[in-house]
């Protein structure tokens, strides 16, 4: 299969073309972008408060007990087109909510005062994600796909275009990335390796530039690689960079070769910008408040040191907070301050001239979106072998253990004729979603936090993920059942009609399907995967008690239980199979003697199945078909509230 196929009318070209020959008005949120054009960023005056429980929740007094903490204080910076800018810092000092605040991607953005101006425009908040694109600390990638097709898929889901132009797009972002020697490498996994951890930031990096921005964000994009790897990475980001852009990354401390690769450079403490100017400049400006760099020190090791506060005793607390307060102060004071202040009064005087330089913006409709995640979902999961091999087998070796269990059922009840096909279908419907909750488990995690992140970068809505992986998962669960249903119905001889077989496996279907959904919507409101299996596990459970009548009839059950019952689907998968499975059978007791009906402990008191359904399951033939349409009807139902449960992941990622 090729991942390239075309996805709309308008050809990329046509599309970068146009989006490059308007003219521009601000308050037109869809403007383009004046190609060449000089960008400025001004961030001015950033405010950043959250509102805090003071203690955990084990403390009582103290978790009701709320504090303000104020992450980020007064935060003032200019930066311009062709320059990379390394925001510093200690753990802790607000680099990451920093970055977060500029990208609009606050969790709490109505606590966050102050304004970022790009070509001297205030940014409305939905104009954010349109303006910035942001590279996270993790690698979010599928494992299974090559290089080459990770940038393809999202290309093809960012822009609209004929496929020979997004290759070509494609093809180019590779080079610049130098990334074209790994193009047909596989990105791997914890499991397998495949490309090495700075290739797959520069794939991260790579996926963001697809849509030409003017500006990117990285956090941390050195994290967890090696120096050599690390000076490349920057290397690489300041090359970007002098192509007219501007790069804005946060990094704790870096390698004083990189010295000169950064044009502005920016000291967090405490949430304050204790200094933002040149290298240079930075040099001169620590020398002033009498702190020397020597020779063969790594100024930012000292800078970084000289500006955090060392919480380890009260004394050195003191101390150090007092030193960071000079500092701060005298960066105040400063010619270098009172520039970036000056700079941004200017660019906002610019706002007549210019224009917000917003990424490529024409993706294609939400449809083809759909189709492009379902093929690479297709695509990463069909060469993930043992994944295969456990969805399509997983049901049939569960079947192969009831089939070795029972052997053969036999038509003499004395012989466990009626008990053997409780126990089958009790089995068949009880075990199933099980198996589809573990292929969610499993799979749908890593999708998950791509969906996340992709959303985030405004590609998709999270549900569209969802959507495409629930069609995704429909043959392979179809051909997973069909390998179970066959096996077991054929091998231990249960009613013997083909239509009965069919019947018998679309029931199984659905169970199968449903352990899957409910594991998916829980997935969209809980993070952790172990919690959700409990929770299908036990609703599982609790509806097989409920609904499936084997333990007690709904006509025994007290009035609540018995209206609960009516909401799970065993109700109506039990009735069908057992309806499936007991009418039109006949008995034969070899041994036993017919007898009273009214002894039911004897258990050739029945010749016929129709009499065990109308003792245990009365009226149950006539519910078949009305059983059978709501059984399905549990399908959509699960797949809407699926796309409720990621919607409301929207606002549960907002909220943290
Ligand atoms: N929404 C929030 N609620 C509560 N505290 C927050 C919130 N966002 C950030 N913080 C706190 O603000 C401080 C700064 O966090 P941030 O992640 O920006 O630091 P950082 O400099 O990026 O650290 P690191 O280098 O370790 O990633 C931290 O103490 C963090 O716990």
């Amino acid at each position: 299969m090729n991942c390239l196929e075309e996805s709309g009318g308008v050809t990329a070209e046509e599309e970068f073309r146009h989006s490059r020959t308007e003219p521009y008005d601000c308050q037109k949120s869809n403007s383009p972008d004046k190609a060449g054009a000089t960008c400025t960023i001004c961030v001015n005056h950033l405010n950043y408060t959250v509102s805090e429980k003071v203690g955990p929740w084990w403390d009582v007094q103290a978790y009701h007990t709320k504090w303000t903490r104020h992450i980020l204080k007064d935060v003032s910076f200019y930066v311009e087109s062709g320059q990379l800018m390394g925001i510093l810092g200690n753990s802790g000092s607000g680099k990451t909510t920093l970055l977060d605040a500029i990208a609009g991607r606050l969790s709490k953005q109505a606590n966050l005062l102050g304004d970022v101006y790009v070509n001297g425009c205030k940014l409305r908040k939905e104009e954010f994600h349109d303006c910035f694109s942001y590279v996270l600390q993790s690698d979010n990638l599928l494992s299974y796909l090559t290089v080459e097709e990770t940038l393809i898929y999202t290309a093809l889901l960012a822009l609209r275009g004929h496929s020979n132009a997004i290759k070509r797009k494609v093809q180019s972002v590779m080079l610049e990335l130098s990334l074209s020697h790994v193009a047909n490498h596989v990105i791997g996994g914890r499991i397998f390796r495949g490309i090495s951890g700075g290739e797959r930031r520069r794939v991260s990096i790579a996926a963001q530039l697809l849509q030409d921005p003017k500006v990117i964000l990285l956090d941390e994009p050195t994290t967890g690689l090696d120096s050599m790897t690390s000076n490349q990475i920057i290397q690489l980001l300041s090359e970007l960079a002098h192509k007219n852009r501007i790069v804005i990354l946060t990094i704790h401390q870096p390698r004083s070769e990189l010295f000169k690769l950064f044009d502005r450079i920016g000291i967090m403490t405490c949430g304050e910008l204790v200094f933002c100017g040149g290298s240079e400049e930075m040099v001169e400006f620590f020398s002033s408040c009498g702190y020397q760099c020597p020779e063969y020190c790594n100024p930012f090791d000292l800078y970084v040191d000289l500006t955090s506060v060392d919480t380890r005793s009260k004394e050195r607390e003191i101390e150090t907070y007092s030193r960071v307060q000079e500092i701060s102060f005298s960066y105040q004071k400063s010619k270098i301050f009172n520039n970036v202040l000056e700079n941004i009064e200017a660019a906002k005087r610019q706002k007549e001239s210019s224009s917000i330089p917003f990424k490529s913006r024409a993706s294609p409709n939400t449809a083809a979106k759909l189709w492009i995640l379902i093929r690479r979902i297709v695509r990463n999961l069909s060469r993930n072998k043992t994944g295969i091999i456990m969805r399509l087998s997983q049901n049939l070796l569960y079947g192969l253990f009831v089939v070795f269990f029972l052997m053969k059922l036999n038509s003499d009840p004395e012989k466990g004729a009626v008990q053997d096909r409780i126990g089958i279908i009790y089995q068949s419907i009880g075990a199933s979603p099980y198996t589809g909750m573990l292929n969610a488990v499993a799979l749908y995690p890593s999708l998950r936090a791509v969906g996340d992140q992709e959303s985030s970068d405004g590609l998709y809505p999270k549900w569209l993920m969802l959507v495409a992986y629930i069609i995704h998962i429909i043959p392979f669960s179809v051909v997973s059942v069909a390998f179970y249903s066959f096996f077991v119905y054929w091998t231990l001889g249960m009613f013997p009609m083909w239509e009965r077989f069919g019947c018998f496996f679309a029931v199984l279907i659905v169970p199968h399907l449903v352990g899957e959904l409910l594991t998916l919507i829980l997935l969209g409101v809980v993070q952790n995967p172990n919690i959700v299996n409990s929770a299908v596990a036990l609703i599982n459970v609790a509806g097989i008690l409920l609904g499936s009548g084997f333990l007690r009839s709904a006509e025994d059950m007290p009035e609540p239980f018995r209206w609960l019952s009516y909401l799970t689907f065993q109700k109506y998968g039990v009735e069908v199979l057992m309806v499936n499975e007991f009418y039109g059978l006949n008995f034969t007791c070899v041994n036993g003697e017919q007898s009273s009906p009214n002894n039911t402990n004897i258990p050739c008191w029945f010749t016929r199945g129709i009499q065990y359904l109308d003792s245990t399951y009365p009226g149950a033939p006539s519910r078949f078909v009305f059983d059978f349409l709501m059984l399905y009807a549990f399908l959509p139902a699960l797949v809407i509230l699926g796309i409720i449960s990621f919607k409301v992941r929207d606002l549960i990622i907002q909220r943290h």
